[in-house]
């Protein structure tokens, strides 16, 4: 693996990255992400404990339930600054200012387009009024703080040379931070990393100004592009928790984060987040959104620690470097997941029931194997309860076995019908009444089986999720003074019933010792 860092990247590293967070701003703004004052304030103290240098935490002279947000956060958040976004626009600014007049760190985030598509058709401004804008705003951003950020929006479509104009104006008004946003996510990675370089090279007093980048994800470049304006030098960048933001989004923080963090050897670049809250940051967005994120998605997503198919679960039952290319405690997970399903091989199920206690040999865990895979005609992943299921002798030893049941309710009494096969495979047909369906089932079973015994406990629970929502129901029962266990599911809650009823009744046919082996050590 070629990790080394390009000869001029090395040049200008080691660095530390500020991670300037814009959730509660950007991503905020965007349909269906909208929070209240309550749901910001939380998020901006989970973001805090993540080690956000920055949070934006919104645009004050947007709303009074924006300006209430941000000053609240201003006033509680502590251990990152606090920005604010206000237009190069005297009421915008003042805004900001009596929102942040409590934060610990304050800064003014002032900007304006620069672009010529921009200025022409939507500012109505010249080049020369654009600049009076820039002068303006960020001289009065700076009476208030000292820490004033100016971003030329539709940076990456604006003429190199008026961008250098603009920034000059900026720097020389004050502006400690120039930001060049990606605003329509249309630059590509090359051009990204030569804007950075060509601004640091051509601004007066670039040196004493940190370069940002801010990058929107409408071709997906938005995390590439970040990572490319550091190489060209930036040592901020503004991204949001999922990504979220206008449009396609802002740039993923916990994904810039972990290719800064997996990429090390390349970047040679530090950030303060303390990685393995990015999972629980993440969950908490989702749930105040009530917008979960894709399964597929880096980081967080479900499925960027789970592998079912053979080849990968062998692989990373060998060595999880294999699959793996960070540690999913790293960003918050507990553990890797090797889903059984459809996909999955022999070392996989194998490793699973050595885990779960059992020995089988070659020609059991053959059977085992295609029972198991059977499965999933009817469902997307074998959980370790099928397993056990299996294993235990549902499906492999002499039993009875439900074939079918339905229940007829006449006011307070239910009537049950079951067919069933009985240990020498043949059709057992019976029906009994009881006092509501469980009862009726339990008393048609007793009866068609001839086990007797006095239930202690009944339980149903789900399990799996969406297609695979299934009910699992667990008895606890005694025999003779002696405790035992049944388990059962199903899609049917009564049929999951029955078979738990049934899984016990089957445990006293064979005697109760017919279990398969199980391993000293689990
Ligand atoms: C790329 C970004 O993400 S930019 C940030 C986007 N965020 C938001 O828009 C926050 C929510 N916005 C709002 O609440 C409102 O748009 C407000 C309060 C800011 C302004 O509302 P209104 O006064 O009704 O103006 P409206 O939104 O219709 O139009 C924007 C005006 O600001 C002007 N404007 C836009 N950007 C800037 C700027 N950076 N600096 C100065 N003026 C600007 C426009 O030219 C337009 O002016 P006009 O009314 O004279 O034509
Ligand atoms: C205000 C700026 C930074 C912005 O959000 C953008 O250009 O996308």
């Amino acid at each position: 693996m070629n990790d080394s860092s390009p000869s001029d990247v090395a040049a200008i590293t080691p660095a530390n990255i500020r991670i300037f967070d814009t959730t509660l701003r950007d991503g905020e703004q965007s349909p269906g992400f909208t929070m209240n004052a309550e749901q910001k304030i939380l998020f901006a103290h989970t973001l805090s404990d993540l080690g956000v240098d920055i949070i934006e935490a919104g645009f004050p002279n947007s709303s009074p339930a924006d300006f209430n947000a941000v000053r609240t956060i201003a006033r509680e958040v502590r251990g990152s600054s606090i920005a604010a976004l206000a237009r190069c626009h005297p009421a915008d600014i003042e805004a900001c200012a009596s929102a942040l007049q409590q934060a610990a760190s304050p800064c003014i985030h002032t900007f304006i387009s620069t672009s010529p598509l921009h200025r022409q058709h939507k500012l109505g401004m010249s080049r020369e009024q654009v600049i009076e804008h820039v002068i303006m705003g960020v001289s009065l951003a700076r009476k208030h703080v000292d820490n004033v950020e100016f971003s030329a929006e539709d940076a990456s479509r604006t003429e190199r040379e008026f961008l250098v104009e603009v920034f000059n104006a900026a720097v020389e008004a004050g502006a400690r931070t120039l930001n060049v946003p990606d605003t329509v996510g249309y630059g590509t990675p090359e051009e990204m990393r030569a804007l950075f370089e060509y601004l640091r090279a051509n601004v007066k007093g670039a040196e004493n100004v940190v370069f940002s980048t801010h990058c929107h994800n409408d071709l997906g470049l938005a995390v590439a592009n970040s990572l490319a304006a550091i190489e060209g030098g930036a040592r901020q960048v503004e991204c949001t928790i999922n990504g979220i933001g206008e449009r396609a989004g802002n740039a993923a923080l916990e994904e810039l984060v972990m290719a800064l963090k997996v990429r090390s050897g390349w970047y040679n670049a530090t950030t303060r987040i303390q990685t393995p809250r990015l999972l629980s940051a993440s969950r908490l967005l989702s749930r105040i959104t009530g917008i979960q994120v894709q399964r597929n998605k880096a980081i967080v997503g479900a499925n960027a620690f789970a592998h079912e198919s053979g080849i990968h679960q062998h692989g990373m039952l060998k060595n999880r470097d294999t699959y793996e290319i960070m540690h999913p405690q790293d960003v918050g997970w507990e553990e890797s997941q090797l889903v059984l399903g459809r996909h999955s091989g022999r070392a996989a199920v194998a490793d699973r029931l050595r885990k779960l206690g059992y020995v089988l040999d070659d020609a059991e865990l053959d059977r085992l194997i295609a029972e198991a895979k059977s499965l999933t005609q009817t469902q997307h992943a074998i959980s370790d309860r099928d397993l056990q299921r299996l294993v235990e002798g549902e499906q492999f030893g002499p039993g009875w076995r439900i074939s079918a049941l339905s229940l007829t309710d006449y006011g307070k009494r239910t009537r049950a019908h079951v067919d069933l096969s009985d240990p020498d495979n043949r059709h057992v047909i019976h029906s009994a009444e009881g006092d509501g369906p469980v009862a009726a089932l339990f008393a048609t079973l007793a009866q068609a089986t001839g086990v007797e015994f006095v239930l202690e406990s009944y339980e149903v629970h789900s399990m799996g999720v969406g297609a695979d929502a299934r009910g699992e129901a667990n008895l606890s029962v005694r025999i003779d003074d002696e405790p035992m266990v049944g388990q059962g599911t199903s899609r049917d809650v009564l049929e999951a019933s029955a078979i738990a009823w049934l899984d016990i009744a089957n445990r006293v046919l064979r005697g109760r010792t017919a279990m398969p082996r199980v391993a000293a050590s689990a």
